[in-house]
């Protein structure tokens, strides 16, 4: 069976597409699997190193308004059908699975003009332009919230999935992990991610807490996000980091940091907050303001809710509201225990289980 899977640009688009092929390959035999992103985005570093191989096309997204920019990359879009027309041409797949960002918008149309399944999966309430309009033309559409439902027009192809969780998330252990990582069982461990591409407004009120968990000798991976890795440093200056007390600018391996935490301080992406009520991780949410209709705050709102995470909006974020929360959460047992459970009757470790059976039942 060969399957070719597309999706890009964040790591909320290529991560479930991940998942996915993860679990095609250890269901199926004799299955070929091949990936088309763009050579800008994340998945240019992340599809090869997951050990698929990557073919890359030419497209960008649009801007809302008309401009002489949004010119050029009409001509990038005939450029990416084009492109995306030779891929499945030559790689004739009996299956395409598109998992949202503009990359995979003319590879799912091209495959479902010919005939050939596709199936999308969305991974917002709300749902991106690209899935809105291949909703149209495709033969199945995979939801993770009910909300999304309303904005595909044909019910009969939509069916309530969840967000699928990469295999080394789902099977990871807080024992092993700690032990990896040099972390002593009695030793409190954060994790602080703000989502693929990092967060200006997290990092900086982090700069002051990185310093008092050096003091109090609480171990800590901060993720600055590859484009804000060198400023984050700067602007920290000399700190003398011991134990696992670490500073990067992207994680390879979540699944360990995330395991291994007793607390996470994230942004609001969707399939973040999958992977981390996943394993039952208490959070301090910190949705990014400016997503479309302001989807992030609906997520973190709705964890919020079920006690299984504190949200902090960005407007009410500083240093000092953060290392509030902080202290709330790490300071009492009783409540990280009580969002430790809250956490994990969110979490559907099931969804790549109901998407692989979907699929085949489609095929
Ligand atoms: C600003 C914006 O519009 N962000 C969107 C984007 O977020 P974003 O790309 O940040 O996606 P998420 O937060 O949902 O997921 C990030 C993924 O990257 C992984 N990761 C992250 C950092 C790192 O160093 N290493 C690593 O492996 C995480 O484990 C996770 O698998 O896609 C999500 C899913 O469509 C949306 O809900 C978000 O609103």
């Amino acid at each position: 069976m060969r399957v070719l899977i597309s999706g890009g640009g964040t790591g909320g688009h290529i991560y479930p597409a991940i998942a996915i092929a993860n679990k095609l390959e250890e269901e199926i035999k004799d299955i070929e699997i091949l990936f088309v992103g763009t050579e800008k985005g994340l998945e240019s570093k992340v599809v090869p190193s997951a050990g698929y191989e990557l073919k890359t096309i030419t497209v960008e997204g649009f801007r809302r308004k008309i401009t002489f920019d949004n010119v050029k990359r009409v001509l990038k879009l005939f450029k990416g059908l084009e492109d995306a027309r030779k891929i499945v041409k030559q790689f004739k797949p009996d299956l395409v699975i598109g998992t949202g960002g503009y990359v995979c918008g003319p590879v799912v149309f091209n495959a479902a003009m010919r005939g050939i399944p596709t199936v999308i999966h969305e991974q917002n309430a709300f749902p991106g332009i690209t899935n809105k309009i291949l909703g149209k033309f495709v033969s199945k559409i995979l939801i993770s919230f009910e909300d999304a439902r309303k904005y595909f027009n044909n019910e009969s192809k939509v069916v309530f999935t969840g967000n699928p969780v990469r295999k080394e998330i789902l099977n990871s252990n807080k024992a092993n992990a700690r032990k990896k990582l040099g972390i002593p069982e009695d030793k409190k461990m954060v994790l602080c991610v703000g989502g693929s591409g990092g967060s200006e407004k997290l990092n900086r009120s982090m700069i002051p807490i990185i310093r008092d968990f050096v003091k109090d000798d609480i171990q800590f991976i901060h993720v600055t996000g590859r484009y804000h890795y060198e400023d984050f440093m700067k602007s920290l200056g000399e700190v003398n980091l011991r134990g696992c007390q670490k500073i990067v600018d992207y994680l390879d391996d979540m699944a360990t940091a995330l395991s291994a935490s007793d607390l996470v301080i994230c942004s609001a992406g969707a399939i973040t907050l999958a992977e981390i009520t996943v394993l039952g991780k208490p959070s301090i949410i910190i949705p990014k303001a400016y997503t479309a209709e302001n989807h992030q705050e609906y997520n973190a709102k709705s964890l919020e809710s079920k006690g299984a995470a504190i949200a902090i909006l960005e407007k009410d974020l500083n240093s000092g509201s953060l290392s509030n929360a902080i202290s709330k959460v790490l300071g009492d047992r009783k409540k990280l225990k009580e969002m430790e459970s809250n956490s994990r009757e969110i979490g559907m470790p099931q969804s790549i289980d109901i998407i692989y059976k979907e699929i085949i039942d489609m095929l």
